[in-house]
């Protein structure tokens, strides 16, 4: 277990974790669970801090002035940018396409974690690669060939989330869960920000990660839809690694306050 120490916190970066998180920007990680100690050289240290990464979710951002909204998200410290691309086919709402997403690559200097909410994905993986995604996100609910499809954004050298639907249940990741970075937990259903956070998703945020840890993945449990100042606290004990926040951070009249207090827990 590696452990850092950093403005008078320890931190703790979970086995298997490591080089993912490297590589994708952080340099400290831990677990969640103040309520956790860990011995090292017979010291009990007796609280660990967690700190989540946050995505801002630019569906929420003020279309008019997209480059002040991502600008404002390079001053925080917000770790990506989230972007929703829609198709009014897969969700009944249409969002941006790769054009958008590639003058917001021009700006932003935050990793661009694209969540395609739309049918066949796979047509448009290269254009969303050329537009300028790190991460690319598929629905399992649009993939009869995930499996394939997870590899081919691998293989042109792109982190590869699966998203899942608030019905579905995590058992359905089972036989994906080892090949993913990421899984992105629909905390809403799909197609509209500004939604109520459903409930059960902690349950299933604690299913998954049972699933990773069983699995011996190293994906991160993304939750997506709904989150809040007030319930942001309770998703991340639950185990959540990445929150996205749209209405929460560009509906707030203190963005750069609202991404500090999320980095916060
Ligand atoms: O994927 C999405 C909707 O389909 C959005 O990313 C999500 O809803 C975030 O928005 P908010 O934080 O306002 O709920």
């Amino acid at each position: 277990m590696n452990l850092f120490y950093a403005q008078g916190v320890y931190f703790v970066k979970r086995a298997g974790m490591g080089a993912l998180r490297q590589e994708m920007g952080l340099h400290v990680v831990s677990i969640p669970g103040s309520q956790i100690s860990i011995r090292i050289n017979n010291v009990i240290l007796p609280k660990i801090f967690y700190m989540a990464i946050v995505a801002p979710s630019l569906l929420a951002a003020d279309f008019l002035h997209l480059q002040h909204e991502v600008e404002m998200v390079n001053q925080s410290e917000a770790d990506w940018l989230h972007l929703d691309v829609m198709d009014g086919q897969f969700v009944p709402n249409i969002s941006f396409g790769p054009m958008v997403i590639e003058f917001v690559k021009k700006v932003t200097t935050k990793t661009c974690d694209v969540h395609l909410m739309i049918e066949e994905p796979s047509r448009y993986f290269e254009q969303f690669k050329k537009a300028g995604a790190d991460h690319i996100n598929i629905h399992i609910e649009t993939c009869p060939r995930l499996h394939q499809d997870i590899q081919q954004i691998k293989a042109m050298g792109l982190k590869a989330g699966v998203a899942i639907n608030p019905h579905n249940p995590a058992s359905l990741l089972s036989d994906i869960i080892a090949d993913v970075d990421i899984v992105l937990v629909m905390s809403v259903n799909p197609g509209f920000g500004g939604q109520q956070f459903i409930p059960n998703t902690l349950n299933k945020i604690r299913e998954i990660k049972k699933l990773i840890r069983e699995k011996g993945s190293s994906a991160l449990i993304n939750i997506d839809g709904g989150v809040t100042l007030g319930n942001a606290a309770e998703i991340v004990a639950a185990g959540a690694d990445v929150l996205v926040a749209g209405s929460t951070v560009f509906g707030s009249k203190d963005p750069l306050g609202a991404i500090r207090e999320l980095k916060k827990l």
